[in-house]
């Protein structure tokens, strides 16, 4: 068994893959950086004794080190960290300087190939939020363009940082509607509408560039904050559109599906 490890900035997701049967793990472990100590109890708790690790870090150099120790003294193991190139899982990388992508957003482009080979977006609610695009698979090679994306603060971020920029707001919760009338709700609201504003920005980009509307797919911790607010947003542009209903699809670890895809090539 391969552990799978994607650390980003508030967690640390693992999961694992049996490279001979392409079986994974029923559902991911997730973990914050201070908390990569209980990596040692759950990987005890599995029935099997993994064999090798890869991830992907965007969390820095200690969250890298703490891990690395860790599985080295639990397990003998070194992690294989994966980082951004120009090519990779059958899909070129349109960034300037390749190496400068967020090596999650990378790999979570090869994730998002397993689902479709449709012209697709990719909307992670994260520490920030990120809004990539993948061509479809049309040429005879079948390779794919990562056409490049957008980051903002996600959803989380967006509301501590206006919690702790200001004297008056408190950190917003509630749900999302037309007009608010109290703080919680005008926070609540504007956070969702920022989210859901942008990625339905990028989808009419996308639109535009394929002639096509793109498949909308949904990862990231803080998806539930926005999702009635995208899904509403999404599907009232398609009724204007003319365009059949079609929902934001989740994908509960795009990251560590393209991990599993990288797998065969990188051991
Ligand atoms: N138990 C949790 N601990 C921390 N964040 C959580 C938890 N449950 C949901 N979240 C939300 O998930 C977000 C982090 O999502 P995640 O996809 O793990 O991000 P990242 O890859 O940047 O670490 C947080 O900003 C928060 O909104
Ligand atoms: C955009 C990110 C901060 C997202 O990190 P996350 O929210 O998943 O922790 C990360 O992918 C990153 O540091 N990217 C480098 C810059 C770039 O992708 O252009």
């Amino acid at each position: 068994m391969i552990l799978l490890i994607d650390a980003g900035n508030t967690r640390i997701k693992i999961g694992w893959l049996d490279i001979a049967t392409g079986r994974r793990e029923d559902a991911a472990l997730a973990l914050r950086h201070v908390d990569v100590a209980e990596l040692a109890l759950r990987t005890k708790q599995l029935a099997f004794t993994p064999i090798a690790a890869i991830g992907v870090n965007v969390a820095g150099a200690s969250v890298a080190r703490d891990l690395a120790e860790t599985l080295q003294r639990l397990h003998s193991l070194e992690i294989r960290w994966v980082h951004s190139g120009r090519m990779a899982g059958g899909i070129t990388n349109a960034y300037e300087v390749p190496e400068q992508l967020g090596a999650d957003r990378w790999v979570s482009m090869m994730g998002l190939a397993r689902h479709t080979d449709e012209a697709a977006m990719l909307a992670t609610f994260g520490t920030a939020t990120t809004l990539d695009t993948l061509g479809p698979k049309d040429n005879e090679q079948g390779t794919r363009l990562f056409h490049g994306g957008l980051i903002l603060p996600g959803p989380a971020l967006m509301r501590s940082s206006l919690a702790a920029g200001t004297a008056n707001l408190p950190e917003g919760n509630g749900e999302a509607v037309a007009f608010p009338i109290h703080t919680h709700q005008a926070i609540a609201t504007g956070i969702a509408a920022a989210q859901a504003g942008a990625l339905l920005r990028q989808w009419r980009e996308g639109l535009e560039r394929f002639g096509v509307p793109p498949m909308v797919y949904s990862a990231g911790g803080g998806w539930d904050m926005i999702e009635d607010e995208a899904q509403r947003l999404l599907t009232k542009a398609r009724k204007d559109l003319g365009l059949a209903a079609e929902p934001i699809r989740w994908l509960p670890n795009p990251v560590l599906d393209g991990l599993a895809s990288l797998a065969p090539e990188l051991l």
